[in-house]
């Protein structure tokens, strides 16, 4: 459970029904390989659009999740996140009197949203698994980014100050890990990101 050793494991999770928030996440990833400049990676990244249901396995396949998502209909989860999305409600809150459960207890994670805000549920599904995951008890470790496609037409996602922001800082704080023997020393120190 929790961190292994050698470098630290992050599992990108994408939601992603048109292609657009995988092209996006895919790019910062892609971006965080080119700035280590071949210098030795402290980390690995796993990226699937087709997480486990099984919510505490979670804390078996990474240290750090980052979850990457649009919302559909009225702030509905992507159809390939639905499952995921479903497991994670159930664990945050308790579904047929089991109580909550703090499985993901020593994990820490982000969020990248993607959206559009004509739609009233603008950055739904974002919004709440960010807010589910750390109910789970999860360490927030960066503000959640929030894109917005109609930012402004001419303007390529990639100019989004949130954008720049949120794979800037991520990278930063994944470079920045503990080895996973001075854990126990780096958690109780270490604050989470409140919930914005
Ligand atoms: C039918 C429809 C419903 C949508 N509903 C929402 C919504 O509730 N909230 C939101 O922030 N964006 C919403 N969007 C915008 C999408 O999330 C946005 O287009 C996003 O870039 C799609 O990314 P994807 O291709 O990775 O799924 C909606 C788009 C469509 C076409």
């Amino acid at each position: 459970m929790g961190r292994s050793a050698g470098p630290t494991r992050v599992l990108v999770v994408i939601g992603s029904e048109s292609g657009t928030t995988t092209g996006i996440i895919r790019g910062i990833v892609s971006k965080w390989d080119k700035k280590l400049d071949g210098k030795t990676k402290s980390y690995v990244i796993e990226q699937t659009s087709r997480p486990s249901t099984d919510v505490a396995s979670l804390m078996d396949k990474c240290d750090v999740l980052i979850v990457a998502t649009s919302s559909y209909g009225e702030g509905d989860p992507p159809d390939n996140l639905e499952r995921f999305f479903n497991a994670l409600h159930a664990a945050a809150k308790g579904v047929d009197g089991a109580p909550p459960t703090q499985i993901l207890s020593g994990l820490q994670h982000a969020v990248l949203g993607n959206g559009s805000s004509v739609y009233d549920t603008f950055q739904n599904c974002p919004r709440l698994l960010d807010k589910w995951i750390g109910e789970c008890g999860s360490r927030r470790m960066a503000k959640r980014a929030e894109l917005d496609e109609t930012h402004d037409s001419n303007d390529p996602v990639e100019k989004q100050a949130d954008y720049l922001r949120w794979a800037d800082e991520m990278f930063g704080l994944i470079q920045a890990l503990p080895s996973p023997d001075e854990k126990e020393l780096f958690f109780p120190d270490a604050a989470a990101v409140g919930e914005a």
